[in-house]
């Protein structure tokens, strides 16, 4: 039964003077890949030797320095793993290796066989310590719970002892932290601490786990903040985070907590890992960047992060995942793809020191994204979309008025398949619509005679015999007037614009023009040598479209 009265609210921290909303991130924490555990743990196919090395290879290229690699104590592919990558020296000097175990002495003892001859290693030991898993799970009070957490400290020290070539680095985290009595984490965290002694030189981190996302974001900060206070050796420890996304918060908690006095942040690549995943280190690492911040990890290639992960977790990501998903720098909707293509304009043309466009956070090729992307037509777009997709991939340059032109051809042709419509429809549909040369409408030649003002005309037209023959104040109105004549219907000239298309002896002309013809629209594009038989070949396609046309066409060739 869909009943809410059977949950309760979580209780909040009592921080009356908490400190962490004032503080702002300003550089890149600690990072920890947990991929190859936390995230391989919770696969439907755990990886396999070959797809852990490719997620291994790939955390080391993007830059990644501390890196939990497995449990070794629980199966013996994660045990080989470790082997491996130690046998055959896939460590690199700056990367510290990271393994997980319970706190029990036989997975201890095993964790060290697993890691035997590492130059430098974290040891990471666990226990439950929330109300539930200790009344529920282990049976055990506030002191039972403890001693396991100290006894498995005593034990990975101890262990630590015959193995004295590698340098060691000792992490404990009280599993379920969120549903632990604060001032109880703290006991069981200084007692672990003080087994293992950092005064005396030894790194220690405390990893603090949202084991499950219980609260909103602001408790956890409360959380971390209260624990960071209390604890005994504070300054003599790494606080790290580990959070997972139950409620979908698991990055704004991990960035709170590092407000509130993290140094260290543990998750995955795109946030796999159990249920609804780990904190995504590409989310939080590109939100610190689009701050301005250097995240010290690199997402320039953000199609390798995705095709790797696919491949080794063998779970799709989501079109909509921040930063990555494939249609997060996409715009579909009309007035986005205007605002896009006035600002990308404006910030060219103003060189602006930073970045600043509408609707795009940051630019998508800082991530090797394509910009062709970022503008997409469907039905919901609009003329600012459309004009962008022709200027940008086909360098064609309309006027404003033609935007609105070709922007209702491609809206109906998308109403008509109910589909998005490519770049390359929408450079058919101009082309077929205003571009392409009309059979029996080309302009072969013309000849213009001007006497007192006046401009007479005769336009000689591939398929019109004879040759057309008017004249007016300028040429575009001999040739209207030689339509109008010849055809016995009225022609106004709504729109006109003509440019240069390049520079020279050579120069190509482009010409836009619009007609009404008979109380009907029809507008043409054209390019030329010149701009004089752009014009006039533009008024001439633009008439060659009205039915007026057409049907002279059909009656000359006998159709
Ligand atoms: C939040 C997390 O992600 S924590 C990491 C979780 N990851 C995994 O569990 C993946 C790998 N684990 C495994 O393959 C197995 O659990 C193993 C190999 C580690 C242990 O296997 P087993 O001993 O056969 O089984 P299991 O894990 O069920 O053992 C539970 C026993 O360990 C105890 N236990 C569980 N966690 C811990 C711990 N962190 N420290 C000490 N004892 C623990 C339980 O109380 C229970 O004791 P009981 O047998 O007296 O009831
Ligand atoms: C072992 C701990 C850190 C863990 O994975 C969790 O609590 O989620």
């Amino acid at each position: 039964m869909f009943d809410h009265r059977k949950y309760r609210a979580f209780t909040p921290v009592r921080l009356t003077d908490r400190t962490w909303p004032d503080q702002q991130i300003t550089q890149a924490p600690l990072w920890c890949s947990v991929d190859l555990r936390d995230g391989n743990q919770a696969l439907i196919n755990p990886m396999n030797v070959e797809q852990k090395t490719r997620m291994f290879t790939l955390l080391v290229k993007l830059g990644f320095k501390e890196i939990e690699v497995g449990f070794p104590s629980a199966s013996q592919p994660d045990f080989d793993f470790v082997r491996k990558l130690i046998e055959e020296n896939l460590i690199p000097d700056d990367v510290t290796i990271q393994i997980l175990t319970q706190a029990r002495e036989d997975l201890i003892a095993r964790s060290y066989e697993a890691l035997k001859d590492v130059k430098r290693a974290i040891v990471h030991v666990y226990n439950s310590t929330s109300t539930v898993q200790r009344e529920q799970v282990f049976g055990l009070d506030r002191d039972g719970i403890k001693s396991i957490a100290v006894q498995g400290a005593r034990w990975v020290r101890e262990y630590a002892t015959r193995y004295p070539q590698t340098d060691w680095a000792f992490q404990y985290s009280p599993e379920s932290f969120t549903g632990t009595e604060l001032d109880y984490a703290v006991e069981v965290c200084d007692a672990v601490i003080a087994e293992w002694q950092p005064e005396q030189g030894r790194r220690v981190i405390i990893n603090l786990p949202a084991t499950v996302e219980m609260s909103t974001p602001n408790v956890f900060a409360d959380q971390i903040e209260y624990f960071c206070r209390h604890l005994a050796q504070r300054d003599q420890v790494i606080i790290s985070l580990h959070t997972h996304n139950d409620r979908g918060c698991g990055v704004a908690a991990a960035e709170l907590g590092v407000m509130a006095g993290a140094d260290r942040i543990e998750g995955t690549l795109l946030g796999n890992g159990e249920r609804t995943g780990n904190m995504d280190i590409v989310t939080m690492g590109m939100n610190l960047y689009s701050q301005g911040i250097d995240p010290k990890l690199d997402f320039s290639n953000i199609k390798e992060i995705i095709s790797v992960v696919e491949y080794c977790t063998e779970l799709p990501v989501a079109a909509r995942h921040p930063w990555a998903g494939e249609l997060v720098y996409t715009a579909f909707s009309g007035s986005h793809q205007d605002a896009i293509r006035k600002s990308i304009n404006y910030h060219e043309q103003h060189q602006l020191p930073h970045w600043e466009v509408a609707y795009l956070p940051i630019d998508p090729r800082d991530i090797g994204r394509e910009y062709e992307a970022v503008v997409r037509i469907n039905s919901q777009s609009g003329k600012g979309g459309v004009a962008l997709v022709l200027e940008r991939d086909y360098g064609v340059e309309l006027p404003k008025w033609m935007h609105g032109e070709i922007s209702r051809v491609v809206q109906k042709a998308s109403e008509q398949t109910g589909a998005e419509i490519t770049s390359l429809q929408i450079k058919s549909l101009f082309d077929e619509h205003f571009h392409a040369a009309v059979p029996g409408w080309t302009l072969l030649g013309y000849d213009l005679h001007t006497t007192q003002g006046i401009v007479k005309g005769s336009f000689n037209v591939d398929g019109q015999q004879p040759a057309f023959e008017g004249q007016g104040s300028g040429a575009v109105e001999a040739l209207v007037q030689a339509l109008e004549k010849r055809f016995g219907v009225s022609i106004e000239v709504t729109q006109f614009d003509e440019r240069a298309l390049t520079q020279g002896t050579h120069a190509l002309a482009q010409a836009c023009v619009a007609l009404k013809v008979s109380g009907h629209s029809y507008a043409a594009v054209t390019s030329a040598e010149d701009t004089s038989a752009a014009t006039l070949q533009a008024v001439l396609s633009a008439f060659a479209r009205s039915p007026v046309a057409s049907g002279c066409l059909k009656q000359a060739s006998g159709i």
